[in-house]
């Protein structure tokens, strides 16, 4: 099923290679990065558990301070799969166009917007999980 975020940006199935999506896409199902949505922080970024139409929740771990996914990790998480590894759905590298102030004066400049989306494992942390809370 195709989902139309209001932007003209069709995303179908997601499943497979891992593919380009949309700042759009991710910003509609997380509710516009809704507090409410936070599930997590690690040393990279925010995740955010997002629901996409059909009702089906992704991991969106929205990075920071990255400008883009030319390194090794990324690669390797970008064809691993395996059972015990949540799979990587997709990922968000897009820039936008923002006025910022600079030196006392306002500029053009832009901004990246870079996540991650993985499947969704509902069981909490593993540290959670041993500890059993
Ligand atoms: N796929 C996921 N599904 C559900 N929750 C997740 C998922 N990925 C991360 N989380 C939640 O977000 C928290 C932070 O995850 P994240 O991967 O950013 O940090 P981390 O495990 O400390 O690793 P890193 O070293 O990459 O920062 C996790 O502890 C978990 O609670």
């Amino acid at each position: 099923m195709a989902e139309d975020n209001g932007t003209g940006n069709k995303v179908d199935n997601i499943h497979g290679q891992p593919r380009k999506l949309p700042y759009q896409f991710i910003k509609d199902i997380t509710n516009d990065f809704d507090e409410a949505q936070i599930v997590g922080r690690g040393a990279y970024g925010t995740v955010y558990k997002g629901t996409r139409e059909n009702g089906e929740e992704i991991a969106v771990k929205v990075l920071q301070n990255m400008t883009g996914f030319d390194n090794k990790e990324f690669e390797n998480l970008r064809r691993l799969k395996h059972q015990n590894v949540v799979e990587l759905l997709g990922f968000c590298n897009e820039s936008e166009k923002v006025v910022a102030e600079y030196n006392g004066k306002q500029v053009i400049a832009e901004k990246m917007h870079t996540a991650l989306c993985f499947e969704y494992v509902c069981n909490g942390s593993l540290a959670e999980y041993i500890s059993g809370n």
